[in-house]
């Protein structure tokens, strides 16, 4: 008997209002605890495809299933539950940078709060416990009150992975998390995601331009083209002649694109 994976795409589209295709025809299974890496050139709609797991962006055609179920309609609580159970670390780090570390790391929480406790920023001691020991995993205990804008680019990088965790999320989608940093906390971050897939068992979808990064750290690495799923392999398959067509430039296409666009 085969598992239900933990996400499944039949089928999806997602064309944007102006007409722009995001995503054509992809067929996806992700099992849980994967670590998944997207790769693409800029355009080839790693981001789009990553947006849809949540619904930060709705699909044009197809279906998306979390643990069997359908994502893709679900409105009010269930959403909310759905977002809950889903972190999402982007590649400007979206912290609230004039808030304290503690502060922004306890935000992961508010999916588990009704509305005013949220608003008043009334958390419970178990959750300031569990920032504080988020932020030593992610090595920065001691910057608990320290603002955010105060840190570098990877401390902040770090505090968005706590953030994360505190949601006790089952999947974690991260969108060009290291495409502002320098080589050393790019290490450092990749790690910390790592950390969370191999001790939680967290399903982690990274989208990344770097193919030795996605080579060190993928399970399993999915490439797109033009909205298409056009790789699929286990990382012991992959070569670097595979990745190196996917990042090919269709040269012909996109000059045309430009005459066209100009
Ligand atoms: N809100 C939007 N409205 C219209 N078109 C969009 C929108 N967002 C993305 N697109 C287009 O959809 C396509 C896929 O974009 P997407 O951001 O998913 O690509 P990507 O692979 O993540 O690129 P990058 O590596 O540059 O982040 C691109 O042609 C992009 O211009």
């Amino acid at each position: 008997m085969t598992e239900q994976p933990l996400i499944e795409f039949n089928h999806v589209s997602k064309i944007y209002k102006n007409g722009t295709v995001g995503l054509k025809d992809i067929n996806l299974t992700i099992p849980q605890g994967e670590f998944l890496v997207v790769v693409g050139l800029s355009g080839a709609g790693k981001s789009t495809l990553l947006r849809t797991i949540n619904r930060m962006h709705d699909i044009t055609s197809g279906d998306i299933l979390i643990e069997g179920q359908s994502i893709i309609h679900l409105q009010g609580k269930k959403l909310r539950q759905l977002r809950r159970s889903i972190g999402m670390i982007f590649q400007n780090f979206n912290l609230v940078k004039r808030s304290s570390v503690q502060r922004n790391v306890l935000s992961g929480r508010i999916g588990y709060y009704g509305t005013w406790r949220s608003i008043l920023g009334l958390f419970s001691k178990e959750d300031k416990q569990k920032a504080a020991h988020a932020l030593k995993r992610v090595g920065l205990a001691e910057k608990l009150y320290t603002r955010a804008d105060q840190l570098s680019g990877g401390q902040q990088q770090r505090v968005a992975i706590a953030r994360a965790f505190m949601q006790d999320p089952k999947i974690i989608l991260a969108d060009e998390p290291i495409a502002s940093l320098d080589p050393l906390t790019t290490e450092s971050v990749m790690n910390d995601l790592k950390k969370l897939n191999e001790e939680f068992n967290m399903t982690v979808i990274v989208n990344l331009h770097s193919v030795p990064l996605a080579q060190k750290y993928a399970d399993r690495i999915i490439g797109l083209r033009a909205g298409e799923l056009v790789y699929d392999q286990p990382i012991a398959n992959v070569t670097d002649a595979d990745l190196a067509a996917i990042y090919e430039q269709p040269k012909v296409v996109q000059l045309a694109d430009r005459v066209v666009a100009s």
